[in-house]
């Protein structure tokens, strides 16, 4: 079976190559500006596999986004509906849901391919996921696969591998618990370690699934849309209620009315943690509610071909509807005239115009670094203050000898061992993904993909000579390994042939992202999502995407986040029903609710 075509896209590591001489298209078969020559795989079908019937249309070749680069397909004089700054996830679900409503779009991505955070590389016949693989809302079913409506909005699909296992447990106390893709599975798995907690396990993860139950029975769109949102609260009344009820909830106090085991508290923590980087106590029940039961009902589903292929597949789609992309861009400063955001200026100088400006950079870039910190307006003060920059990650890349895994190796794993009070420390848990124990095609032939992740900041990172910088790597990355070794596979450091290892600063400089942050953290403890601001901000005619916008961290959260903003900007400029008094009391409500937070 044929994959499409893959670009060899170098993602170099901090201190080992310069940006402005790096050539990222070296090892492709580039010529000029097109691509003349693309590599495919044949799939070795995985034991595992069970593929849901969605067929791979296409893996983009970057063609199209290349001869954007030649300059020629972008009108730098005209005005264009939206230019969206940023092709993380957020920013193409923004732009492509624009686009198929009839806008004109161009999206301004720093990087040489889009996907930011959810982009790819390659090496050595290595294909990386350079984030998580965890997929989220990528099933065929229901309303929260919000991934697979992206795509289709496009008309694109991918062909996807079901996991049987989102993620093994690997915990204090020789806890290990197996997130089956069954709940009954779960369920009895969980209640086989804490029987004498079974009822509040039924009670906790039951109320997950009321949220769930009520977010999946609803249309989704932009919360800031009153003629959307009062519709849905007269055809949904008591889903909606359920949800208006928990919005400012946290996980934490719901699972402490049901279970008392500190083992099974810290176990929930855990299952909070890997979604929202921190406990329970600070995890908005929402998020919780969704990711809790979504890998249970649509299920987690990696995408043949790499996590890569999403974004991809979503840029090609955003040009086959009109739209342009256009990469190597990186905008410096958002232009703003008597007070409304109305283009963009990029490094080389050109400048861009829009009726709207939507920024899927962070809000501590967008408003920071591409408009003057001064003019911080007081909706992003109430963000700073209830929302800090979560830490960055240590993210190790290998290929290994594939006889060094058990048979029947889950793909995702998280390891903790000894203290459950290392859980949010810095390189405290351990995240690992082995997404060839899926699909086999994204490394050669008798090898496997590792990918580790730990938390760390960037003040570890900085201020070191590039001597001392490379050995703080291998000493961290050796030590990471060795815990594993310990913890799972015996002989891992002599099976692996291929090794790279990423700092918070690799993460700065390659997705933009303000101090490499994985995404916003709640200061304290936070009033659920309430504060989470939506897409309009306080300067009229910019709008923000991306994971520091409700409902925050997560490639799905994103993908809504992306949904909500396309709608909202779309009303804005005449593509979908508006009410400008409806208008002005419902954003005037939602921002005296975010005040409460
Ligand atoms: N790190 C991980 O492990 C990982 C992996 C996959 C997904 N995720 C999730 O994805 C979420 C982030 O998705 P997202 O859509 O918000 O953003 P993102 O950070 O993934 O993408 C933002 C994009 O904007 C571009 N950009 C930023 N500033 C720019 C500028 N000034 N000019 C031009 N381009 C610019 C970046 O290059 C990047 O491609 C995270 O919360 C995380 O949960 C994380
Ligand atoms: C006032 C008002 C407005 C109100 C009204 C009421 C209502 C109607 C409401 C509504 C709401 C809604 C709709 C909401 C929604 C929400 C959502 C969709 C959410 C979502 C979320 C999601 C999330 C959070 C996700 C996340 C995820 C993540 C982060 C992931 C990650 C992963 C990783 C890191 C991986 C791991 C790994 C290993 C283990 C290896």
């Amino acid at each position: 079976m044929s994959l499409g075509c893959y670009q060899t896209v170098l993602f170099p590591t901090e201190g080992k190559s310069d940006f402005s001489s790096w050539n990222p298209l070296k090892n492709s078969q580039l010529k000029g500006n097109k691509i003349s020559g693309v590599k495919f795989s044949n799939f070795q079908v995985s034991q595992r596999r069970k593929c849901i019937p969605m067929k791979l249309k296409s893996l983009l070749s970057v063609d199209s986004a290349v001869e954007i680069e030649g300059k020629e397909g972008v009108n730098t004089g005209s005005k264009y509906d939206a230019i969206v700054i940023g092709s993380g996830i957020g920013g193409l679900v923004a732009a492509t849901q624009l686009a198929v409503k009839g806008a004109k779009v161009l999206v301004l991505e720093k990087y040489v391919i889009p996907g930011g955070s959810s982009g790819y590389y390659q090496r050595d016949g290595y294909t990386f996921d350079v984030g998580s693989s965890v997929m989220f809302g990528f099933s065929d079913k229901g309303n929260l696969n919000l991934i697979t409506q992206a795509l289709a909005a496009v008309g694109r699909e991918m062909e996807v591998i079901p996991d049987p296992t989102t993620v093994h447990f690997h915990l204090p106390n020789n806890l290990s618990v197996q997130v089956h893709r069954e709940y009954s599975e779960f369920i009895n798995e969980l209640t086989s370690k804490f029987p004498h907690e079974k009822e509040g396990i039924l009670k906790f993860y039951g109320e997950c699934w009321k949220i769930f139950n009520a977010l999946n029975s609803l249309q989704l769109k932009s919360l800031e849309e009153p003629i959307y949102l009062f519709g849905q609260f007269f055809q949904k009344p008591l889903e909606c209620l359920t949800l208006a009820y928990y919005l400012p909830q946290n996980a934490g106090d719901i699972a402490r009315k049901y279970v008392k085991d500190p083992d099974l508290l810290s176990f929930i923590d855990a299952e909070c943690f890997i979604v929202s980087t921190v406990n329970a106590l600070r995890t908005p029940m929402i998020n919780a509610g969704m990711v809790l039961c979504d890998r249970h009902f649509g299920g987690i589903n990696y995408p043949v071909g790499g996590v890569g292929g999403i974004a991809k597949s979503l840029a090609e789609g955003l040009i086959d509807q009109g739209s342009e992309i256009l990469y190597k861009a990186n905008v410096t400063n958002i232009i703003i005239d008597r007070g409304k955001a109305v283009g963009v200026k990029i490094s080389d100088g050109r400048e861009f115009f829009a009726q709207t400006i939507i920024s899927n950079a962070t809000r501590w870039d967008t408003f920071g670094k591409l408009l003057k910190a001064e003019n911080l307006p007081k909706e992003e003060e109430n963000f700073q203050k209830v929302y800090v920059k979560a830490p960055s990650f240590l993210s190790i890349h290998m290929g290994v000898k594939a006889d060094v895994l058990p048979p029947d190796t889950d793909c995702h794993h998280f390891v903790l061992e000894d203290d459950w009070t290392r859980l949010e420390e810095p390189y405290g848990s351990i995240f690992l993904s082995i997404p060839t124990v899926l699909d086999s095609s994204l490394a050669p032939k008798g090898r496997h993909i590792l990918h580790i992740f730990t938390t760390s900041p960037l003040e570890d990172w900085e201020g070191l000579p590039p001597k001392d910088y490379e050995a703080k790597k291998e000493l961290i990355a050796d030590e990471i390994i060795g815990r594993l070794e310990k913890k799972l596979f015996p002989g891992l450091k002599s099976s692996i042939v291929f090794k790279e290892v990423g700092t918070p600063k690799t993460h700065r400089r390659y997705l933009a992202r303000d101090m490499g942050t994985y995404g916003p953290m709640p200061r304290q403890i936070p009033k659920g999502l309430l504060g989470m601001p939506f897409n309009t901000t306080g300067i009229s005619g910019l709008y923000c995407v991306g994971d520091s916008c409700f409902p925050g961290q997560g490639v799905i959260a994103v993908a809504f986040s992306g949904v909500m903003c396309a709608h909202r900007v779309a009303a804005d400029i005449g593509l979908e029903k508006k009410s400008p008094i409806l208008d002005a009391a419902l954003l005037g409500l939602l921002g005296w609710l975010r005040t409460l937070a």
